[in-house]
């Protein structure tokens, strides 16, 4: 081990990631193929179960509750090259929204009973003290990614850390399921950079117009993630220094985020892009961790599809959100909540005195 304590946790926490359980997720499939109801009649649900049976390592697995989400923000040094049309003091004024319950992730979680934890991971603005705001600052946003690194290694791994000590603390207080959420302006151009990254999949197919830019700009922010990846020598290197190279550091508190949760056994919803591109970051580090890994939704940023597609991993919904900030998954969370709830209530044929299909085994 280094001498490092915050390369030492993470290193113990990637170290922590268990293997799925197989007989926890052979248990899980032979029950829900016992309940009452036509087998695999709940799709893509049974599967959730069964992978939360996997990480859980017992079936049924705790019920994905109560849950969180935590929104962590920062400041992009790429913005200078024009890649978004909004002021970077929207990311700050996000943030004071979200501390008073504004926002749009906020009305979310309150509907499905999800707390809110805000975290400042890299916001370039002084932010007043509030309520559920964690103050992490590891710098005031990142370097220009097209013109150098976007972080020191020293910040990669501080920003890694507050990631796996939110998830610790959130399960310490007895949080069933890590919902993931982020603000930042022009952070879909760091997204697209590391995903390109990850996935060795060229600028053009994995930069969207995130909040929404014309063609010429779009054209541009292309140009800027083909010259950055270029400049680096991606794809290629360390996950660490990848994330150094062309990340955020709220990618690198996400992909901190995703290991501590699944170090712990926690199911972590994924939103949208910026955290699939974290979930990359981070199963490149320990590949098992997208065993606990559920991704919430789709995004409308082509980068998104490509990524979860690389995780294997299978969208819940997809409604055309490009938000961020945690919506998509919030909105998954009662799915992934049902999902489980089948596994500990509903009665086996049986149980109930049902008729089960006739030479069910001759058939199947
Ligand atoms: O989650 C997504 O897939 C997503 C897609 C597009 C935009 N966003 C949000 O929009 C902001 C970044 O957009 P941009 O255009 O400034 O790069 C940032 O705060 C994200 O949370 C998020
Ligand atoms: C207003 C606004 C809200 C957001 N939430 C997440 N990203 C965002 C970007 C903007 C511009």
């Amino acid at each position: 081990m280094s001498s490092d304590p915050m390369s030492d946790l993470i290193e113990r926490t990637v170290a922590a990631v268990p293997r799925p359980d197989e007989a926890a997720m052979r248990d899980a499939r032979a029950h829900q193929d016992r309940l009452t109801k036509p087998r695999g009649a709940l799709g893509a649900l049974e599967d959730v179960s069964v992978r939360l049976a996997g990480l859980a390592g017992t079936c049924p697995p705790p019920l994905p509750a109560p849950a969180a989400v935590a929104i962590f923000a920062a400041d992009h040094g790429v913005h200078a090259q024009g890649v978004s049309p909004w002021p970077q003091e929207v990311t700050a004024q996000m943030v004071a929204n979200f501390a008073v319950g504004g926002a749009v992730a906020n009305a979310f979680a309150r509907q499905v009973g999800a707390e809110v934890v805000v975290v400042d991971v890299g916001v370039a603005a002084d932010l007043p003290a509030a309520p559920g705001l964690l103050d992490r600052k590891v710098a005031r946003g990142t370097a220009d990614l097209s013109q150098g690194p976007a972080m020191t290694a020293e910040q990669v791994r501080r920003a890694v850390a507050a990631g796996i000590e939110v998830a610790g603390g959130l399960a310490d207080a007895g949080h069933r399921c890590l919902i993931t959420g982020d603000m930042g302006i022009a952070n879909t151009t760091a997204s697209a950079a590391l995903i390109a990254a990850f996935t060795g999949l060229p600028a053009e197919r994995v930069t969207g117009r995130g909040t929404g830019i014309d063609d010429t700009v779009h054209a541009r922010k292309i140009e800027v993630v083909r010259t950055a990846l270029a400049r680096h020598g991606l794809p290629g290197g360390d996950p660490l220094d990848v994330l150094a190279a062309v990340g955020g550091l709220e990618h690198a508190a996400l992909a901190g985020f995703i290991l501590g949760a699944a170090a712990r056994r926690v199911p972590v919803l994924l939103d949208g892009v910026i955290a699939g591109a974290a979930a990359l970051a981070a199963a490149a580090l320990c590949p098992d961790v997208v065993a606990a890994c559920v991704a919430g939704h789709r995004s409308v940023e082509p980068g998104h599809a490509a990524t979860v597609e690389h995780l294997g991993l299978r969208p819940l919904v997809d409604l055309e959100l490009r938000l961020g900030e945690g919506t998509g998954a919030l909105l998954a969370l009662p799915l992934v909540q049902s999902s489980v709830r089948v596994l500990h209530e509903v009665a086996t044929f049986d149980s109930a005195g049902v008729s089960d299909k006739e030479s069910r085994s001759a058939i199947d």
